[in-house]
């Protein structure tokens, strides 16, 4: 049964503020939380979530993350005059306090705490908590960058000791870099700390050495600090998208955490005055889905800063209408990540490399003075070609995110009649029938026999499902054909010709593809099997081949993320063809996995194709197609050298067309 997502507000955090003048402070106002709360109400998304009372931390709480000294100092703060809070606060960095700040401060820490509770006992699949004070920079005895309390390193130290959780994966999007959250886990493995923020070469407060990607952890906990820094301002969706897939999504694959917790800052988002970045806030919808099948579903989203008062709310609904399982947006224009961003992803990769078998085929760091000669090389290419995205003083303008409307269907299924139809699926039987041009095409094209009234009932439902999801009157669909391969072709030629769709067909599995499909770009197919088919013919047939076939979970996943997402991004479908060739032999977990995340592309507009024999993978699939999380894969073991190898030649060979498969920056000079 489809369980909720939990909604964590209350105004009381919106009772503090800056009572003096300090420049650096100025932007941490109390709308931040009243702007995103009444976006979420206005866009009837809050009341379509689980709404879960806030409580105040205890100290025992508190204490997970901080000493007992800095914990009785901060209690103090409520009996303060004006003067002395302005005292108090001096001994800190960029942080003011007020007499409720400290309620306020327990307030955030208990409602990323209740959120916990709620997503880890099952009483909700996912959630947000909506808070103020942020917390990523405080530290084990200092307040820091708005933070007083570390709200999401509390709560991640809590779910362990609570619930015996072994791994927590937090993920940090906030434009800012967590140091405090870093300071708490650098020597534990069993918290995976991942964080991207503006760092200009250390320029960008809080101007730390440690904040860059060579801090990569402590003794048992190296490997698990993943720092990315952003050299330059202006990123767009597609550098965020490229450290996703690159980067993030492969390890936290491996690392397979047992919960997801997300210092949500939107400031990474366009028009926000401290990231001066330039993603639109549709992107973050792409950021939480593409985590959502970690973990089971486990994620905790917690707001950290975000202070353009437009772009933050937009971001927040976007954000929990993905956590309440509505379709995607289309993702606004990709144009491939920008040198700057690469030579960031190229030196994380490598610094991580010897702790991440994903990682283990990344190409080796030059030596120090080449890299930086590299970034040196890189910027000064960059600056002969001014980009839009220097800093510029006039306000950004963006689109209004798109609406996201979830159809009156969310999935149908096309089955024979003794398969019984899963729940939460409606059993297609194509009620109008075709016109008797489509049919007498259907039958001179695909149909051997003419008279095969099966084969054409089954061939013009397929048609008709494309054509209500073009309408879409449907979201996705599910398919038990006699013929795979003939289904897909009829679902190519007639989505090109009739829909003028571009399909992204994904086929799982050995068998012979009539690659011609391909030939005019009307559909890019990937296909993966175990078999090199011929060399890939034209850049819209990629086979990619895998030594021990569509078995091999940690291969396979190294394509998805590696190959199938960045291609499925820049394609930009409009319909997403999955096929499951015959004896395909891929579990039905990476199954999952895979029908949930190429969720990412066409609206959610998804046709799985099955062989009528494999009546047993009809449920998962729906499973899947209906929004519910994928199981998690088990630990990941270390991919083939010679299939990692393959996947790289091919990598290599493909980015000259599709950008973002790009991992390094282009040879400069
Ligand atoms: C939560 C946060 O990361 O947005 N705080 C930013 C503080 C910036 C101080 N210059
Ligand atoms: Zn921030």
């Amino acid at each position: 049964m489809k369980m909720g997502t939990a909604l964590i507000y209350d105004e009381e955090m919106t009772k503090y503020k800056l009572l003096w003048v300090d420049p650096a402070c100025k932007i941490e106002v109390p709308e931040r939380l009243t702007v995103s709360h009444d976006a979420l109400v206005r866009n009837s998304l809050a009341d379509r979530c689980v709404a879960i009372p806030v409580r105040e931390a205890t100290d025992a709480e508190i204490l997970l993350a901080h000493s007992e000294e800095y914990l009785e100092a901060v209690k103090k703060t409520p009996y303060m005059t004006l003067e002395d809070l302005k005292e108090f606060t001096l001994q800190y960095g960029d942080v003011y306090f007020h007499p409720n700040i400290y309620h306020c401060a327990k307030l955030a820490v208990g409602a990323a705490l209740q959120l916990v509770d709620s997503v880890v006992t099952g009483k909700v699949r996912n959630g947000m908590a909506l808070v103020r004070p942020p917390g990523h920079h405080s530290m084990r005895s200092a307040a820091n960058g708005f933070c007083v309390f570390n709200n999401v390193a509390i709560a991640a130290r809590y779910a362990k000791q609570k619930y015996g959780l072994e791994r927590v994966l937090i993920v940090d999007w906030d434009v800012h870099h967590g140091q405090g959250v870093q300071y708490c886990f650098e020597d534990d493995p069993s918290v995976l700390y991942f964080s991207w923020h503006r760092y200009e070469h250390q320029k960008f407060w809080p101007q730390l050495r440690e904040s860059d990607y060579d801090s990569v952890g402590k003794e048992k906990g190296a490997g698990f600090n993943i720092n990315v820094p952003w050299n330059k301002v202006g990123m767009e969706n597609s550098d965020y998208l490229s450290v996703f897939c690159h980067l993030l999504l492969p390890v936290a694959y491996e690392f397979c955490p047992d919960l997801v917790l997300v210092c949500a800052g939107f400031d990474s988002a366009i028009g926000d005055p401290e990231g001066e970045m330039c993603a639109t806030p549709d992107i973050f919808a792409h950021l939480t889905h593409l985590l959502m099948n970690l973990a089971g579903g486990k994620l905790c989203a917690v707001l950290e800063g975000g202070y353009n008062l437009t772009s933050l709310p937009q971001a927040v609904c976007q954000t929990v209408q993905t956590l309440l399982g509505d379709p995607l947006p289309q993702p606004a224009n990709l144009s491939g990540p920008c040198t700057s961003a690469l030579e960031s992803l190229h030196c994380v990769r490598s610094a991580h490399r010897p702790y991440w078998s994903c990682l283990k085929h990344a190409a080796d760091l030059p030596t120090s003075d080449i890299s930086t000669k590299r970034i040196k090389l890189a910027e000064e290419e960059e600056e002969k070609t001014p980009k839009e995205e220097e800093k510029s003083t006039e306000e950004k303008v963006w689109p209004e995110p798109p609406k996201r409307v979830a159809p009156p269907v969310r999935s149908v299924a096309l089955l024979p009649k003794d398969v019984t139809c899963p729940e939460g699926c409606k059993r297609f039987s194509s009620s109008e029938a075709l016109d008797p041009l489509t049919v007498s095409k259907l039958r001179e094209n695909f149909l051997k026999d003419a008279d095969d009234g099966d084969a054409l009932t089954t061939l013009s439902s397929l048609i008709s499902i494309t054509e209500e999801m073009k309408k879409n009157e449907i979201c996705s669909g599910l398919a038990l054909v006699r013929d795979v391969t003939m289904a897909m072709m009829c679902v190519v030629q007639h989505a090109a010709a009739a829909l003028s769709n571009r399909v992204l067909v994904v086929c799982v599995g050995n068998g012979k593809v009539p690659s011609h499909i391909a030939e005019e770009g009307k559909a890019l197919v990937v296909q993966i099997g175990s078999e090199s088919t011929e060399e890939q013919k034209c850049k819209y047939y990629i086979p990619v081949c895998l030594k021990k076939g569509c078995s091999d979970m940690s291969g396979f996943i190294q394509a998805v993320f590696g190959l199938f997402l960045p291609l499925g991004y820049e394609y930009d479908p409009s319909l997403v063809l999955l096929v499951r060739m015959p004896d395909s032999r891929i579990h039905d977990r990476m199954w999952q996995q895979l029908t949930a995340l190429l969720q990412s592309f066409a609206q959610g507009h998804t046709l799985v194709l099955m062989q009528e024999d494999e009546k047993a993978c009809v449920g998962p699939t729906a499973s899947s197609l209906l929004g519910d999380p994928a199981p998690p894969l088990e630990r990941l073991q270390a991919p083939l050298p010679q299939d990692m190898e393959a996947m790289e030649r091919l990598r290599h060979r493909l980015q000259a067309d599709w950008k973002l498969l790009q991992i390094t920056a282009p040879e400069s000079g």
